[in-house]
């Protein structure tokens, strides 16, 4: 089986005034892995996060998802192509039901969008339907299925954090782009994250993450890219990461 490259990005480099935030920086994600982006603190990970979704206009770059070209000009564009994304800082809809925020997620991906499902049409109500059925399956997937019908707002953080990879998931995306989803975490459920994560791959799904929290990281990806000052510094798999010159040293270094 040939394997199918799922993000391919060549060339990117974006300044900000002065400051070169990305140097020449390119990314090669294959279907099924779980990638990670790792680097000190300001090397710009964040920064190429949001190129890849369209939240920053890079200077140069080529963009492919599953092999087509994308537009990074707008996270819908991006959205659209394919790649879901979630935040650093949560962002749920916090008066609405866990259930309806992965609705809202589906509907985005339907034909008919929000709009078509608020028309009362026999189709419509089919839709609805089924987008309901959905968003109850992404909830227990994540393991949250007994919370549905429960204001998001009132949730647990690491609740809330998997409710969002619930609705990124229902938009059923080429690629899942998690911005630090274990930010805030404690041990407990920064494990029940790896899990979910690695059933999201046992699916077949992409996922590529940011992640502080590197022995995670290196227990979890099949591959990982380090950044520092915003070029690559190195890329392979966890073990060649780890005994990596260059990478002890941008995280000894501290001066970030
Ligand atoms: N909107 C912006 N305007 C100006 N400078 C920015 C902007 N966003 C990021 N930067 C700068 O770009 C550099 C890279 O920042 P970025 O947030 O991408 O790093 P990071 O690796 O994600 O860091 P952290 O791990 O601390 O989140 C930093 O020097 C930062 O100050």
């Amino acid at each position: 089986m040939t394997e199918q490259v799922i993000l391919h990005i060549d060339g990117v480099n974006k300044r900000f005034g002065g400051l070169q935030a990305l140097t020449e920086v390119g990314i090669k994600i294959m279907k099924g892995q779980i990638y990670g982006l790792i680097g000190p603190n300001g090397a710009g990970k964040t920064t190429f996060f949001n190129v890849i979704t369209g939240l920053y206009q890079p200077d140069t770059g080529t963009f492919e998802l599953a092999g087509k070209p994308y537009s990074p000009s707008a996270p819908h564009e991006v959205a659209k192509a394919g790649i879901a994304r979630t935040f650093q800082n949560i962002r749920l809809f916090g008066e609405m039901t866990a259930l309806e925020n992965v609705m809202v997620g589906r509907h985005v991906r339907s034909k008919q969008g929000v709009f078509g499902a608020i028309f009362r049409h026999k189709a419509a109500r089919e839709e609805e339907a089924s987008i309901r059925k959905r968003a109850q399956e992404l909830l227990d997937f994540v393991g949250i299925g007994q919370f549905a019908n429960r204001t998001s707002k009132f949730l647990s953080y690491g609740d809330q954090r998997r409710l969002e990879i619930a609705r990124a998931l229902a938009t059923d995306p080429q690629l899942l782009a998690l911005d630090e989803p274990a930010a805030g975490m404690n041990a407990t459920e920064k494990l029940a994250l790896r899990e979910l994560l690695i059933k999201i791959k046992e699916q077949g799904k992409t996922v590529l993450l940011i992640e502080h929290d590197v022995k995670m990281m290196m227990g979890l990806c099949d591959r990982l890219m380090v950044l520092e000052y915003g070029k690559p510094i190195a890329e392979g798999l966890p073990a060649e990461i780890q005994s990596n010159q260059a990478v002890i040293d941008a995280y000894l270094g501290g001066s970030h």
